[in-house]
């Protein structure tokens, strides 16, 4: 899994995740891939975040990466963990060059015409679009994706199960994410496979 568009193509949701507990990882992970969802976002947003993809990545199916990466140090640290797929909420052109030396697959976030230019410029064609609905949402990106026909995308930020469809119906979305699917406090992991299963059933 060596390419940004063959993770964003394994289902129509990547789950993005905000974990606590290390112990708690392989369950997720087993309780998503069990629903039909393989690509995992690991935000580094709790002080587990990497040891959450380490335990993350034991797990067959399971296609791990790490998302809130906003600098060079945490790209570094994320691959070192096992993350196969980066994921920023926004583009610089530091972090994008440092991700492309690193031969990572890569899904920089971007939120207007100037962050996609930035993109296309350092060689890149697949974007998260973040934070989708605060944005613009649909209209926003629609309007986007006309003269940047090229890029894909993958919304996220504030997308739900009910939305995710309208989202997916445009051409250039190739998935979307979000963090409906895995609850920050967890008890359940048969509700996280039903939640993994209902949306990797949506269509594209
Ligand atoms: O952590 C990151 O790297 C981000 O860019 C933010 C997340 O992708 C969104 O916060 C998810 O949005 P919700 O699904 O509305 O919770």
């Amino acid at each position: 899994m060596n390419d940004i568009a063959s993770i964003m193509t394994l289902a129509p949701v990547i789950p993005v995740l905000v974990i606590d507990d290390a112990a708690q990882a392989r369950p997720i992970a087993e309780a998503l891939v069990a629903g039909g969802i393989r690509a995992l976002e690991v935000t580094l947003r709790t002080p587990a975040a990497l040891d959450v993809i380490r335990e993350m990545a034991k797990v067959e199916g399971a296609v791990v990466g790490a998302g809130t990466v906003t600098n060079e140090t945490q790209l570094q640290s994320a691959i070192d963990a096992g993350a196969t797929f980066i994921v920023s909420p926004g583009l610089t052109e530091k972090l994008g060059r440092a991700a492309i030396e690193s031969g990572v697959p890569f899904l920089p976030g971007t939120a207007n015409a100037a962050d996609i230019m930035l993109g296309l410029d350092l060689g890149l064609s697949h974007f998260k679009f973040f934070p989708a609905e605060a944005a613009g949402g649909i209209p926003a990106l629609k309007a986007l994706a006309a003269p940047f026909y090229q890029a894909r995308f993958c919304p996220t930020g504030g997308v739900s199960l009910a939305t995710a469809p309208t989202w997916l119906a445009i051409p250039e979305v190739l998935c979307v994410g979000g963090s409906w699917i895995v609850p920050r406090k967890i008890e359940d992991y048969a509700a996280v496979t039903a939640a993994a299963k209902a949306a990797s059933q949506l269509a594209v």
